[in-house]
């Protein structure tokens, strides 16, 4: 796996922080609300992706939407710490993803899938590995649904993959916290109480 280089220099700064789960789960949900409240503090680590952009979606912002051939040309030049097929698209971490948090001294938030947790787990970069989990799988699919982002065809595949999410993610060791989204609030509460140090400790070189 490349990009240890990368992952050493990010050790330096504010630990990361990964957030993995089933699509639909709420991680969006949970990160846009933490990037809100701490604006400063944190930054999102803009994934590569050749799925379409949804209405709304910023190029540069929420992805960087690519093609399959400019995102292979890329990890091919070794410029990813890790990437992933989910769905039937490709997505990625890019090394200047996370160098670009890095750079404002930010704790760097990783929105990314199963697979992805397992390749960042085979480099250094060490951060704090939380899943977001729906309180079921009908609740996930309701969720899903009522997002209205998917086709029929992409909704039954994200549903098969969250099986498969929510069965590895019973490997004891692979997450540091498991929380259980179902009231926003007290999931919100959750994310915010495990990541108090982090966010003190990078308060507090602010000052110094
Ligand atoms: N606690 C909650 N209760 C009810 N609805 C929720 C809750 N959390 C999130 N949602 C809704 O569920 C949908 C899915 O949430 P979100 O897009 O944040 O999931 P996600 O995990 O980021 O998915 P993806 O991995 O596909 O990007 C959204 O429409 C969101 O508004
Ligand atoms: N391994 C990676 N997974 C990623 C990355 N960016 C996003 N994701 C995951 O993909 C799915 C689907 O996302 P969506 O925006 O199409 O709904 C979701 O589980 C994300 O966490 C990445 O860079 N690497």
């Amino acid at each position: 796996m490349r990009g240890a280089g990368i992952a050493r220099a990010v050790m330096q700064g504010p630990r990361p922080v990964v957030l993995s789960g089933p699509s639909g789960a709420g991680k969006s949900t949970l990160l846009k609300k933490l990037l809100k409240d701490y604006e400063n503090i944190f930054g999102f680590s803009v994934s590569h992706t050749t799925r379409q952009p949804r209405p709304g979606e910023v190029n540069g912002k929420d992805y960087h939407f690519v093609t399959r051939e400019e995102m292979q040309k890329e990890i091919d030049a070794g410029e990813f710490i890790e990437h992933a097929e989910f769905s039937g698209n490709m997505y990625g971490t890019s090394k200047g993803a996370v160098q670009a948090v890095q750079a404002q001294n930010q704790i760097c938030v990783l929105d990314i899938d199963i697979q992805g947790v397992k390749n960042i787990k085979k480099t250094e970069l060490n951060p704090i590995y939380i899943s977001v989990q729906p309180p079921s799988i009908e609740i996930l699919e309701k969720r899903l649904r009522d997002r209205k982002t998917e086709t029929e065809e992409s909704l039954q595949k994200r549903l098969t993959a969250a099986r498969v999410d929510l069965e590895l993610s019973k490997e004891p060791g692979l997450f540091d916290l498991v929380i259980i989204n179902d009231d926003l609030e007290k999931a919100y509460s959750e994310l915010k109480e495990v990541l108090l140090e982090e966010i003190k400790k990078t308060e507090e070189s602010r000052k110094s």
